[in-house]
């Protein structure tokens, strides 16, 4: 390990990420009831510019009145390229409760980015007495978010998780898709006339594990636009968990459950991960830095990888 101690991530469970317009007051109560972890109240890309000021003021009333349990409610502000970010995040501030969390920046391009609500939000807090300090969450979905992720994750004490804006990002990089995650038919190696597809998600989703794991942040996969393919979601949640991500955003209630699902470490998966950290005690008691587990190597390095599963699911089970 270097000199430089790896933070760790926000302990509070991220599986599953509901996003649903601020325009569309019908889905409050439901977001509110449902099994998400988080809540993303959008004010940006679902709700059209004529309908920005309605939907803030609608977001703001429901963040007071309605029960949101002991879930993390985060508002999507809009982009620092519109007129409207300023006044989403003053009205939030000045009008909202202390229920709300989090304020999640999109299209978050360079640290600056960041700083700009950084200093907006700080003005604001102070000036109203806010008790609760606001987090961020950023998405990188652009070519500037994804080349400048690092300095993104660590441009505020605030920013708490980063996640992968697959629409925007895609459009960003010039990519030749209208897919928003999943497989892309044309993105294969061709091998004695078989096709075997790639990820195309994969090298942007690693730069984001890497820069939140860096900085103490959670790693989110975000939206799979196709609600209809529940196997293309497992599998791109299969994917990303593996990865290190730690939840995924759901566009539609059906996706929640299966978040949840892959998100959540297996009985089977954790029970393995005790019976690696039994092995190991039982190794160190002997004098031995590393031994056998059902015929492999297992050593330091997997106490902490069976740790990370473990606390995992402690987590989990503690909510
Ligand atoms: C996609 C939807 C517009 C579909 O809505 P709808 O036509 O109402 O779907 P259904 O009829 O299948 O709905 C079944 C029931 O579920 C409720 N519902 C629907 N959506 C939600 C929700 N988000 N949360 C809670 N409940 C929901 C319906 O009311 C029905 O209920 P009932 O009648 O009682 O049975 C809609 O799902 C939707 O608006 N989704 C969210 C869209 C959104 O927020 N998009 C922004 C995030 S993605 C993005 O921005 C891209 C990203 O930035 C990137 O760049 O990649
Ligand atoms: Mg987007």
């Amino acid at each position: 390990m270097s000199f430089r101690l790896q933070p760790p991530a926000p302990a509070r469970p991220n599986r599953c990420q509901l996003f649903g317009p601020g325009s569309n007051t019908k889905l409050f109560e439901k977001m509110a009831a449902s099994a998400a972890d988080v809540i993303n109240i959008d004010l940006e890309d679902s709700v059209s510019p004529g309908d920005k000021d309605t939907a803030r003021a609608n977001t703001i009333q429901a963040i007071n009145d309605v029960d949101w349990g002991q879930k993390t409610l985060s508002v999507r502000i809009n982009g620092l390229d519109t007129p409207f970010w300023y006044r989403d995040v003053v009205d939030l501030l000045e009008q909202a409760g202390d229920r709300l969390d989090q304020i999640m920046i999109p299209k978050a391009g360079c640290a600056a980015d960041i700083y700009a609500v950084d200093a907006l939000v700080t003005g604001v807090e102070a000036a109203k007495s806010r008790k609760k300090r606001i987090s961020f969450e950023a998405i990188i979905e652009s070519a500037a978010g994804i080349a400048h992720v690092e300095e993104i994750a660590a441009a505020s004490p605030r920013m708490q998780a980063l996640s992968l804006g697959a629409a925007d990002f895609a459009a960003s990089m010039g990519m030749a898709t209208t897919g928003i995650g999943g497989t892309q038919e044309s993105y294969y190696m061709l091998r004695e006339g078989q096709k075997y597809w790639s990820d195309p998600w994969h090298w942007a989703q690693t730069a984001i594990v890497a820069a939140c794991r860096t900085h103490g942040l959670l790693p989110v996969d975000g939206p799979f636009g196709d609600f209809s393919d529940d196997e293309g979601f497992r599998a791109q949640a299969r994917r990303s968990a593996t990865l290190g991500m730690v939840g995924k955003w759901a566009i539609h209630p059906k996706q929640i459950a299966l978040a949840n699902e892959i998100f959540t470490p297996s009985a089977e998966a954790v029970q393995e991960a005790r019976e690696i950290l039994k092995a190991m005690d039982e190794a160190k008691a002997r004098g031995e830095g590393a031994t056998t587990y059902k015929g492999r190597l297992v050593d330091i390095a997997s106490i902490k990888q069976a740790e990370v599963i473990v606390r995992q699911a402690e987590m989990i089970d503690a909510m």
